[in-house]
């Protein structure tokens, strides 16, 4: 036998021997190897229609496209029930819960320990990225839930091409996951990096149990990269061909409700697509980004599919979605109309006949009908915008890395990092106001480093070093900017118009990254002003103006010395260059 066949005969054993071991421990009735066929699907959901997990939906307006109720208390991740289990407790770092492996393991041992009798246990062999492309990984989702199956044949390539890739290479991801009783205190989710596993208990809500999504492509696969040399994020791709036929790519991270999908799918303002303008769409929501030989960094996305965020999606903020949306798509807790059509807040002005938890919607009660973070999962080749380099082996070169945040006050509409250590800096002092896409108080302020706060599977501290590591000899950096489509006003809208205007920045980015626009340095960087960016068409307050456009001193002060107050709680671990950078703006501030 060849090495290579001996290699892909061992890892076969390896997937058998956990399986068995898995069945043993969780006992199912029956075993099913998922290979990812149309007739497979087609079986699953007739079951799933059968048994009431899914509910088929309007077959002329949305031809096969099914709803899913959850349980009402399993709507949204989790963080508080959600661990990296490293061998050391500071290895997951201040940002993470850490639990010690072995007293994880038995717990989660406990929990598992027959939980599948009379269920079916699905073995979902899966593969994280263009199943030809070096920068791709895989994994393999053990779980008792038919609904996981099915969002994971749209969010992932899953099935047959991705067992063979298993069977060709070195290592891949075990996940184990089941949806237990659904008892919010019997629900976890850990991961252990080091050893590459995911248990995941109690929970069928997308990033809880979709394996593929937060636990492997981004909590796994950042500790994965650290000491492989690239970056696993919470970033959308988005590429932005210009009048002269010149495509940039750009990857911006946004804290989770905060804005990726709606920004990767734009369709211009009219003059920008009379002028020739095009945005193409390569991912929403995770990238994965690599030195090329040239310098530059490549970016793949890992996923197949977007599980978007349903609410505030209509034909005027996100018509590419909308139209990804016509068939072939899973929805969970939205509402449905008379006609059993799927609704949320924001899509139109119908008013649905019953809400998200099956009941008939009352208007009057002031709830909404949809659930604040219900979803809806497609895949992206059903976008309008998907971009024709998408599936690219080798990945799209990035030009230029947004940071961004869902700020009420004080932070502008966008500006510019100096260099790349200022831009880690950028990034590693985001904030936010928390989103209904996890549990607990929505609208808090916190801070989401490079909107990782949830998904990083180690500690801060190194994460910024590794970050700040890329600026090394040959390295051709992409500029880094700062948005906030979030300011408001006094009266307390939206100073922005946003969603599509939002290319107005972006075009101010790339003209940047050419060396062809103009700004003002402040010590929190470069800002726009107003004639720098094109606002024809768009009429904005003098408060607007003012707000989205000016700096406040004082205000970023205070702001200043409260990133240098959470670099410290990572303590001596932190890197000296980003605090050095830190004490240098907060020092030029007081002057
Ligand atoms: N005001 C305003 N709202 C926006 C803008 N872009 C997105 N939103 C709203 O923000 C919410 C979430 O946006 P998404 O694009 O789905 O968020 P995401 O970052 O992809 O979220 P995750 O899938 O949770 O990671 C939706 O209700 C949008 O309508 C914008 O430019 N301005
Ligand atoms: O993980 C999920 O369930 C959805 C998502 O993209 C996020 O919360 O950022
Ligand atoms: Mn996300």
């Amino acid at each position: 036998m060849t090495d290579i066949a001996q290699n892909a005969q061992s890892q076969l054993e390896a997937l058998n021997q956990w399986v068995l071991e898995v069945a043993r421990l969780t006992r199912p009735d029956r075993i099913h190897w998922c290979d990812g066929s149309d007739a497979e699907n087609t079986q699953l959901i007739e079951a799933m229609l059968a048994d009431g997990t899914l509910i088929k939906l309007n077959d002329a307006t949305h031809p096969n496209s099914y709803l899913h109720r959850s349980h009402p208390d399993d709507v949204a991740r989790v963080e508080h029930l959600t661990f990296v289990c490293t061998s050391q407790r500071d290895d997951a770092g201040p940002n993470n819960h850490w639990m010690e492996p072995e007293i994880a393991r038995n717990q989660m041992k406990s929990l598992f320990d027959g939980c599948m009798e009379g269920r079916t246990m699905y073995v979902v062999p899966y593969c994280m990225g263009p199943i030809d492309s070096p920068l791709s990984r895989c994994g393999v989702e053990i779980t008792d839930s038919p609904y996981v199956v099915a969002n994971m044949r749209i969010m992932t390539r899953m099935g047959a091409a991705a067992l063979a890739r298993i069977e060709r290479e070195g290592s891949f991801v075990k996940g184990l996951h089941s949806t237990g009783d659904l008892n919010p205190d019997r629900r976890f989710i850990m991961h252990f990096p080091e050893d590459l596993e995911i248990q995941s208990f109690g929970s069928g809500y997308g990033g809880n149990a979709l394996l593929g999504k937060k636990c492997h492509a981004l909590r796994i696969a950042s500790h994965q990269a650290r000491s492989e040399g690239w970056l696993a994020e919470h970033m959308l791709i988005l590429g932005i061909e210009n009048p002269k036929g010149e495509t940039h790519y750009i990857a911006a991270a946004f804290p989770s409700a905060c804005g990726k999908t709606n920004l990767a799918m734009l369709i211009p303002p009219e003059g920008y697509v009379r002028d020739g303008w095009k945005i193409s769409t390569v991912g929403d929501d995770i990238c994965w980004m690599r030195p090329g030989a040239d310098g530059r960094l490549y970016a793949i996305n890992p996923e197949a599919g977007f599980f978007g965020v349903a609410p505030g999606t209509s034909e005027k903020s996100n018509p590419n979605a909308l139209a990804s949306l016509q068939r072939d798509a899973i929805f969970t807790n939205v509402a449905v109309t008379d006609d059993n059509q799927p609704w949320w807040e924001g899509l139109d002005k119908r008013v649905p006949a019953i809400d998200w938890r099956g009941n008939a919607y009352d208007c009057n009660a002031g709830k909404p009908a949809a659930h604040p973070n219900s979803r809806f999962t497609v895949s992206a080749r059903q976008c309008p915008s998907y971009s024709p380099h998408a599936e690219d082996a080798q990945g799209v070169p990035i030009s230029a890395i947004v940071f961004g945040g869902r700020r009420a006050s004080l932070v502008p509409l966008v500006f510019e990092a100096r260099d790349w250590t200022h831009g880690v800096l950028v990034g590693a002092s985001m904030g936010s106001e928390t989103t209904a896409a996890a549990t607990g108080a929505v609208g808090v302020m916190r801070r989401d480093p490079m909107a990782m706060k949830p998904f990083a599977g180690y500690n801060f501290a190194d994460y910024f070093a590794h970050w700040l590591s890329f600026d090394n000899a040959g390295a051709k950096l992409p500029k880094v900017f700062h948005v906030n489509w979030f300011r408001k006003g006094e009266g307390g809208d939206f100073l922005w118009p946003g969603f599509g205007d939002n290319m107005r920045v972006l075009e101010w980015m790339l003209k940047r990254v050419a060396g062809e626009a103009g700004s003002i340095e402040t010590p929190i960087g470069h800002l726009p002003k107003l004639d720098d960016i094109n606002l024809d068409g768009v009429t904005l307050t003098d408060e607007a103006r003012e707000k989205l456009f000016g700096y406040d001193r004082d205000g970023w002060r205070q702001e200043f010395a409260g990133i240098g107050e959470y670099l410290d709680e990572y303590g001596p671990r932190m890197p000296e260059a980003l605090k050095a950078e830190q004490e240098r703006i907060f020092s030029a501030l007081k002057d």
